[in-house]
């Protein structure tokens, strides 16, 4: 009947939960290796890269963990105040998240790669942004960022 196939959300064609899990432990172990990167996190709690990955799932389309176990979008913000990110290791975050997506078999496709890398960049800039001196939270605060596609896949 011409019915149109409805698209996945950018969770479900990432491959959902597992998927951003194994992304977030895969991660955190090279970071650690990372000498920009060591520094900010050789203290960081056992359940960061469990929390990252909620994070993600719920931005691009996937469960409210993060909102419902960790305070969202707020929480989020508050954990990067006053760490006095550098955009070089800004840079080194996103280089070696985008190594790692390709590690694992992330989907690759141009689509899926334009919506995911467009997070990855706005979110590390906020997270930058937010972490400088004198940097204070306002009260207005949106929800946790949603995130969909920005060019749509063909799906047959
Ligand atoms: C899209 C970008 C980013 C996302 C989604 C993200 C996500 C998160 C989340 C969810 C937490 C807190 C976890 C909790 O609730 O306990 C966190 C903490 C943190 N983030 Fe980010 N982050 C981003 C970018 C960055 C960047 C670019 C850096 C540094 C280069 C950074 C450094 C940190 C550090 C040092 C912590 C505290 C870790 C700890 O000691 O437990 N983040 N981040």
């Amino acid at each position: 009947m011409g019915e149109e196939k409805q698209i996945p959300n950018l969770y479900e064609w990432a491959g959902g939960e597992a998927t951003f899990q194994n992304l977030t432990a895969t991660f955190y172990g090279k970071v650690l290796d990372d000498p920009l990167l060591r520094p900010l996190f050789i203290g960081m709690a056992q359940e960061h890269p469990k929390r990252v990955a909620w994070c993600l799932s719920e931005v691009f389309g996937g469960p409210k963990n993060y909102t419902e176990q960790r305070g969202g979008h707020r929480h989020l913000l508050e954990e990067h105040l006053h760490r006095h990110l550098s955009e070089q290791q800004r840079a080194r975050w996103v280089s070696l998240l985008m190594e790692t997506a390709d590690e694992i078999g992330m989907p690759a496709d141009p689509e899926f790669r334009a919506a995911f890398v467009s997070y990855i960049e706005w979110g590390s800039r906020i997270a930058l942004s937010v972490s400088q001196p004198g940097v204070e939270i306002g009260e207005d605060l949106d929800p946790m960022p949603s995130w969909d596609w920005i060019v749509k896949p063909s799906v047959e």
